[in-house]
């Protein structure tokens, strides 16, 4: 290659990483005083990504299924609650639903958009986990998880949509997981949601685009939270052992920045998952037999007991 053509290439690289930062600088979501919903914010992520957009200047509304613990999340910030040169903070709004009763859902969003009359962005992030063998998973276990995981969310998203609609703006994001790109054994009804959860958001993402509403689909992978203490098994009980994995994942301050930035670069889908993870998501696509193989050894080896 001669070094007019090597500078030719270097200049038009430039051009486009350019024109990349320009894009996002255009389009990237204002935090500072926006309307930022939160469900699940009285724990773990949702708690993270509560103390980061309160940082940040967002008016929250915070969201969940208990009041004593979201006021007391809402307590906590409101003592942080400034007005420096870095930008004003607010204090936060809560209202209590349970995501699971879907038919009460678009009441809750009656009262979610009464308290600032709009909605800037919403973090769809509530959600439980599942363990159990499906041969011995009531039917109303695979429901459950789907209403709080699923139809939950999505009832939500569509009751506060058209607002959005309405003012040409807004950003939705949900937080999947690393599920929701692959399945593994043991999970069947937390795989399905994931699954179901980033499907429609795909759909959701390129039909609202043009009314200027982004959506972002967040993939983690292990997050030390007490998601796995709160999974539920087959039978509906409560699981209630904090698993290696969980206790072991990323710290949930660091998801909760990547989903700050995940909204400011408008970003539609991202993965925060180690090498491995990562590695079988593209396994899953490019080789299935050999992921199919390799899920096939591991559920052997784990070989869930009945209703564990
Ligand atoms: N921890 C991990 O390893 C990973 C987690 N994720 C996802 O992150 C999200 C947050 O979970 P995480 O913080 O880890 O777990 P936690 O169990 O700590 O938090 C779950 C939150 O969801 C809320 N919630 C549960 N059920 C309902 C319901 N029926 N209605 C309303 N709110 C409900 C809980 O609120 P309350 O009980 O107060 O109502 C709680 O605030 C989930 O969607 C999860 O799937 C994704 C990948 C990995
Ligand atoms: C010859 C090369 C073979 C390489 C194969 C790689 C296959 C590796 C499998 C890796 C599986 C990763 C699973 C990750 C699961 C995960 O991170 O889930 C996040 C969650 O949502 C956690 O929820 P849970 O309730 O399951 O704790």
């Amino acid at each position: 290659m001669g070094a007019s053509t090597l500078s030719l290439v270097l200049g038009g690289l430039g051009v486009l990483l350019l024109y990349r930062m320009l894009l996002r600088l255009r389009t990237g979501a204002r935090v500072q005083d926006a309307v930022v919903v939160i469900t699940g914010a009285s724990s773990g992520l949702g708690k993270e990504c509560a103390r980061i957009f309160h940082a940040a200047g967002a008016r929250l509304v915070l969201c969940g299924r208990d009041t004593g613990r979201l006021q007391e999340v809402a307590q906590e910030l409101t003592q942080l609650t400034t007005s420096s040169s870095q930008g004003k903070t607010h204090t936060p709004s809560t209202v209590t639903f349970d995501l699971a009763k879907v038919e009460t859902v678009d009441r809750a969003a009656g009262e979610i958009l009464q308290c600032y009359g709009q909605v800037d962005i919403l973090i769809n992030n509530a959600g439980i986990s599942y363990r159990g063998n499906i041969l011995d998973t009531d039917l109303s276990v695979q429901r459950a998880v789907m209403d709080t995981n699923y139809f939950g969310p999505i009832a939500l998203t569509q009751a506060l949509l058209p607002s959005m609609v309405r003012r040409r703006s807004g950003h939705i994001v949900v937080i999947s997981s690393i599920q929701g790109k692959i399945a593994i054994p043991y999970r069947s009804a937390y795989a399905a949601s994931k699954h179901a959860t980033q499907a429609y958001f795909d759909c959701l993402r390129a039909e609202v685009e043009h009314y200027g509403i982004g959506v972002t689909v967040v993939s983690p992978g292990y997050i030390q939270t007490n998601l796995s203490l709160n999974a539920v098994t087959g039978d509906g009980s409560k699981y209630g052992v904090l698993d290696k994995t969980t206790a072991m994942g990323r710290d949930p301050r660091d998801v909760a920045k990547a989903v700050l930035e995940a909204v400011r670069h408008r970003s539609k889908d991202i993965i925060l998952a180690g090498p491995l993870p990562a590695l079988a998501v593209y396994l899953r696509n490019l080789w299935p037999a050999l992921f199919f193989k390799v899920m096939s050894l591991r559920a052997r080896k784990e070989q869930r007991p009945q209703n564990d």
